[in-house]
């Protein structure tokens, strides 16, 4: 008597999600019922591979049919934290058997010609300050209260300036189930009584929720127009992972970051991810810098090949669970690094700082309308934490975008700066007499 109506109710789902997609036919597996440890009904992955040309079940035939759909919230509402929010509202419209349909994004309120912006969202369905132009969804709801946000949620996704996470984890802590799972869309990170951390270890740490994080090469005004683009999620299942069908897992997170437009890869390597974007806002501030003083493309190459070796070097000293791949692989990783020199904020308010002649705080508030270059902040957390550790000089290119920004040193010495002074070692002649075994000698 059960199993009838399931099955039909299953067979209407997968005819809904059939797909053509050539190039992820090996990652589709043919949907399965099996039974989990409690017998109750889960539908799983066989791993069984589809012909690429026959019909095949998208990952959205994932189905639990034990539990309440998975409410989401976006924390945050800027150029990005909106973006994210309308690509997170058209998945759970379209996953209502996965995701509750409407998603609470939080807003830090503000008035805009005397009309509040949540009522302006909510009404018109336009961020007007921060996403000017962009349709969104209207099960997308503009909260002011962060805690009202939250209510009842089942994933945060954080994405707000890095520089405000402090306090409103402070005003989420004590408020939130430790069953609750997390996405930090943030680039940056907190340096502190702990050190050097990652965004997400500080959401995961304050808050004792799992945290993964969301980065890739996604300019916002042009994912918000839906130009296609690729990004990375990475995500640990936590200790308590509750089983497949009842937590969150990497198909859960596909289905509710990945669309048409934004393709996603969900991986392991939460700290690679994060460290990739935190720091290539970094060499975007130099890009921008030798891009200003009208040195052309061989200088902005020059700068992204020291700026990549730099980051992946701090990956592998204070993060060495970080993977090297990532860096080159991911879209998270070079490729950002890429399009974040090639368009972004950071390097508009370093060629605007070059240009105009005005210090970083002021190209920000002339150019950006209230959103953030987060590499202002960025290198001098950076410089923070390799003065305590003594090895500022580890790293020149991040030093020298750290003493252009805050203490005036100018920016036409970058080459002298960045120059890379390695010591090597020169052999002595095996029939010379014996003295020191090595010689050092600086390039
Ligand atoms: N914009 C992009 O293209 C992009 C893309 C990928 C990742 N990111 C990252 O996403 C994160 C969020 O960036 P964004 O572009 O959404 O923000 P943004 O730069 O547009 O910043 C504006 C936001 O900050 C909020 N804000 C201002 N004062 C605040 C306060 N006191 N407390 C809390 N919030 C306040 C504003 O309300 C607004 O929502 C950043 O770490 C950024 O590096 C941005
Ligand atoms: O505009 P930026 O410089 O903050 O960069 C935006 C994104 O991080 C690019 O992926």
């Amino acid at each position: 008597m059960f199993l009838i109506p399931q099955r039909l109710f299953c067979q209407r789902v997968i005819t809904r999600c059939y797909s053509f997609d050539y190039k992820s036919y090996i990652q589709r597996r043919r949907l399965k019922l099996l039974y989990n440890n409690n017998n109750t009904k889960v539908f799983k992955m066989s791993t069984t591979h589809v012909h690429p040309f026959k019909r095949v079940e998208s990952t959205q035939s994932i189905i639990h049919m034990h539990r309440q759909p998975f409410k989401v919230t976006v924390i945050g509402s800027g150029n990005w934290g909106t973006t994210i929010a309308k690509v997170v509202a058209e998945n759970t419209v379209q996953n209502p058997h996965l995701f509750a349909k409407d998603v609470h994004m939080w807003v830090f309120e503000e008035n805009i010609n005397g009309e509040k912006l949540t009522e302006i969202i909510n009404t018109k369905h336009q961020n007007v300050k921060y996403l000017p132009g962009i349709d969104l969804p209207h099960n997308l709801i503009a909260n002011p209260s962060l805690l009202d946000s939250v209510k009842g949620a089942d994933i945060l996704v954080f994405n707000v300036p890095h520089q405000f996470l402090p306090k409103i984890v402070s005003q989420l802590k004590g408020n939130i189930s430790k069953d609750v799972r997390a996405i930090s869309c943030l680039k940056g990170f907190e340096v502190g009584a702990k050190g050097v951390q990652l965004l997400s270890s500080y959401i995961k740490d304050e808050l004792d929720i799992q945290c993964g994080a969301l980065s890739g090469a996604n300019l916002a005004p042009e994912v918000a127009k839906e130009h296609w683009s690729e990004t990375t999620v990475a995500y640990q299942l936590p200790e308590d992972f509750k089983g497949e069908g009842l937590d969150v897992d990497h198909k859960v997170l596909k289905m509710l970051f990945h669309r048409p437009y934004f393709h996603v890869n969900v991986i392991d390597d939460v700290a690679g991810i994060s460290i990739a974007g935190a720091l290539k806002n970094v060499v975007a501030l130099a890009c921008g810098f030798v891009e200003g003083l009208g040195w052309g493309n061989n200088a902005a190459a020059a700068i992204q090949r020291v700026g990549l070796g730099e980051i992946i070097k701090f990956g592998q000293m204070f993060f060495p669970e970080s993977r090297v791949e990532t860096y080159y692989q991911e879209s998270a990783g070079v490729a950002d690094l890429i399009t974040t020199c090639s368009g972004g904020r950071n390097v508009k308010v370093a060629k605007y700082m070059a240009t105009k002649h005005v210090d970083a705080f002021e190209a920000e508030k002339e150019l950006l309308n209230g959103q953030s270059a987060q590499g202002v902040i960025t290198c001098k957390e950076v410089h923070e934490w390799l003065a305590t550790c003594e090895l500022t000089e580890d790293f020149p290119l991040f030093e020298a975008v750290f003493q252009i920004v805050y203490n005036k040193m100018p920016m036409e010495q970058i080459p002298e700066m960045i120059d890379e002074l390695e010591p090597f070692e020169v052999e002595e002649d095996d029939e010379e007499e014996p003295s020191a075994a090595t010689t050092t000698v600086r390039s």
